[in-house]
């Protein structure tokens, strides 16, 4: 599998790139680390680390108990999540039949996700996402046209059509391969896996997500994260 942590996390403000940052004194990567590693189907993890990162991402998976069923291996990313995946993806050994790519900003997405995600590939899907029902109510805009002008609605999405799509997606490897060769880097480049493998033309299905895979963006995810773990170590003391 494929951990794209090479971001810079410049939403969440100044500091460390934000997959070094800690959550109760860990960093964030070793957090999406652990949860990937808790899933016994998971062998082989590719962490992506910042360009001028790799030998300290290197360092910091040595200092950590990881589990020792899984092999672990780091290289360096690229300018925009599509490029440090691609660069992931080119890193894993032959033979592999899927591959998942997982936020290391998705810190503490539970064991159950991961493997409901595999399991629906091993079926025969093609590419899964985990995805939730979407909370707000979205609108499509049109983007303004100098800094300070109001933006056009230009359209309300049927929202129980919509879901807010997570990481780990799941992907057969041929398939995941043959998109990031085809779909060319435009921009800021796809935001996610899923959407490049719809852009084939082949089909991607959904499976359940859970609340706790959301993705630290903003400094409030911080205070939600430690929330999150703070809940955990409280059950695991009853
Ligand atoms: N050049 C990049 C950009 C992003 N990512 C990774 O892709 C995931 C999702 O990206 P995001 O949450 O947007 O992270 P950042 O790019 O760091 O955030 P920001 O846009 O706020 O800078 C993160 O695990 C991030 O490390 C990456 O590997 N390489
Ligand atoms: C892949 C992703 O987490 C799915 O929701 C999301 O698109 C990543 O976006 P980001 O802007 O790179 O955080």
């Amino acid at each position: 599998m494929v951990i794209p942590a090479a971001g810079r996390g410049v939403r969440l403000g100044p500091g460390a790139p934000k997959a070094l940052r800690a959550l109760n004194g860990t960093p964030m990567l070793i957090h999406a680390v652990r949860a990937m590693a808790a899933s016994r189907a998971v062998s082989l993890v590719v962490v992506v680390a910042p360009s001028d990162g790799a030998a300290e991402v290197k360092n910091l998976l040595d200092d950590h108990a990881l589990p020792e069923r899984t092999d672990y291996l780091v290289v360096p990313g690229g300018e925009t999540r599509q490029e440090s995946v691609h660069l992931g993806l080119q890193a894993l050994p032959e033979g592999i039949t899927t591959v998942l790519v997982h936020d290391a900003a998705r810190p503490l997405v539970p064991v159950e996700t991961v493997d409901a995600v595999i399991e629906a590939v091993r079926d025969g899907a093609v590419a899964v996402v985990p995805a939730l029902p979407v909370a707000d109510t979205v609108k499509e805009v049109e983007p303004a046209e100098k800094p300070g002008d109001p933006e056009q609605v230009v359209a309300t999405p049927v929202r129980a059509r919509l879901r807010a799509v997570q990481t780990p997606q799941g992907f057969d490897h041929d398939t995941l391969v043959n998109a990031h060769a085809t779909i060319a880097l435009t921009g800021e480049g796809a935001t996610d896996d899923a959407g490049m493998v719809e852009r084939l033309g082949a089909p991607v299905v959904v499976v359940p997500g859970h609340e706790e895979a959301f993705k630290v963006t903003r400094p409030l995810d911080l205070v939600l994260a430690e929330a999150v773990l703070a809940r955990r170590r409280a059950n695991d003391g009853f």
